[in-house]
């Protein structure tokens, strides 16, 4: 177990918070969405009410993206969720960053520039080389401890979250430890456990299903989204082009072969959509199994009505439901209903969890409350599902490993 900010004196520290606040971003380069900086809130206010001298670390965007933008906007923001002054500047180690981190009071808060504009930041280390990169033995000597509270990045082992705690006493923020102590203790939640795994990201998806299905943490694995449109065809069902071109587009064609293993090896307990809906003379068309293929331009858009029906039978039994990734295209109107139920139904289960980006903000779109626990993270959230380590929490849990540098 990692230490949290009960076990910090902060008064007069200097503390380098790692948050993520990797965002939408406008057409004019400024923030669009501000629900990942108020994840932190409780961190951040609680760091500056104890008297803490706050130095904030966060990434944006890859390298070429058009959302790879400072992090301006990010503070303005910051400074009014907190009701609190919090500068920026535009360096994250120079000797700027450095004095900016220098002259903070205590209750002072500053956010230094996306971690992503270096380079070393957007490559992924063992903890002990990650130390020694420029990011970290540049604003070490100005920091008295680290906290991380960025659960959404954890899944990376890159040096603003591995290296600063390998060199600094290190904490999770309150963020983090919420999210550690819900999807840490997996194993712990009531049975029978459901995956339902829709969305996009069909290889991560199949990778989530074998891990839990072998460990035994999943009882069933309901499918859903494009990752259900893979089960079907691996399964003979003949989706038609539009899908198959899409899962043939999205470099997925592969994941077939390994859809078609699972079910080999997992059948029973994996469920498969009964029907699908398609839009039609502009409008959804809901098809059995036994009526596809689809004409030739009608796409696989979300689950059909006699699927939502098998799947809310089965979670009526479900002790614990994970969730992870849209049962449809959510984005449209016509096919947000898949979307919509499943997660309504889930919510009526003792413990839910649901996990990732574009879910949450699904969620939010549809109005759908009520769950257990929402995280932050989407491939951290499912990284911890399968009970695997994340990079960024086994280096908070080793503590620092290398001799601190001695006091001028
Ligand atoms: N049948 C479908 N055909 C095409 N796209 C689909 C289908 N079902 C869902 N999607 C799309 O999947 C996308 C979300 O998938 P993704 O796997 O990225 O979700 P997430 O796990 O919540 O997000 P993240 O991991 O990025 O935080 C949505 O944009 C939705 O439109
Ligand atoms: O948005 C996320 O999932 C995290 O901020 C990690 O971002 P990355 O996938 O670009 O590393």
């Amino acid at each position: 177990m990692t230490d949290t900010l009960d076990d910090l004196d902060v008064e007069g520290t200097t503390v380098g918070v790692r948050i993520d606040v990797n965002s939408p971003i406008g057409d004019d380069g400024m923030l669009a969405d501000d629900a990942r900086l108020r994840a932190h809130v409780d961190t951040l206010s609680e760091l500056i009410e104890r008297g803490g001298r706050v130095a904030v670390l966060a990434h944006q965007g890859r390298p070429g993206g058009d959302d790879f933008v400072t992090l301006e906007s990010h503070a303005d923001r910051l400074s009014e969720l907190l009701d609190h002054p919090v500068d920026y500047v535009d360096a994250t180690f120079s000797a700027a960053a450095r004095e900016a981190v220098s002259n903070l009071e205590n209750g002072d808060c500053v956010v230094l520039e996306n971690t992503r504009f270096y380079s070393e930041e957007y490559m992924e280390f063992e903890p002990e080389r990650a130390a020694r990169t420029h990011l970290v033995t540049g604003l070490e000597p100005v920091l008295d401890a680290y906290v991380n509270d960025a659960f959404a990045a954890a899944h990376r082992s890159q040096p603003s979250l591995v290296g600063f705690p390998t060199v600094l006493p290190g904490y999770a923020g309150r963020v983090m430890e919420a999210e550690l102590d819900t999807l840490g203790s997996i194993e712990e939640t009531p049975e029978p456990r459901i995956y339902v795994l829709g969305g996009a990201k069909v290889s991560d998806s199949i990778d989530v299903a074998w891990s839990v299905l072998e460990k035994g943490l999943a009882d069933h694995v309901l499918t859903a989204g494009v990752v259900g449109n893979v089960f079907l065809i691996a399964d003979g069902v003949d989706l038609g082009d539009a899908s198959s071109d899409f899962i043939y587009d999205q470099g997925y064609w592969d994941e077939i072969d390994r859809a078609a293993d699972l079910l080999d090896a997992y059948g029973e307990q994996v469920a498969l959509p009964r029907d699908v809906a398609v839009e039609r003379d502009g409008q959804r068309h809901e098809l059995g199994i036994n009526a596809l293929p689809p004409q030739d331009d009608e796409a696989a858009m979300d689950i059909g009505s006699s699927t939502l029906a098998y799947y809310e039978r089965l979670l009526e039994d479900a002790g614990t439901v994970i969730l992870n990734g849209p049962a449809g295209v959510f984005e449209d109107e016509a096919f947000e209903m898949g979307t919509r139920r499943l997660y309504n139904a889930a919510t009526d289960v003792e413990t839910s969890i649901v996990g990732g980006g574009d879910t949450a903000s699904a969620l939010r779109q549809l109005g759908v409350e009520g769950f257990s626990h929402v995280s932050t993270g989407g491939g951290a959230a499912l990284r911890m599902l399968t009970a695997e380590p994340l990079p960024a929490v086994t280096a908070l849990e080793n503590g620092p490993t290398q001799q601190q540098p001695a006091d001028d």
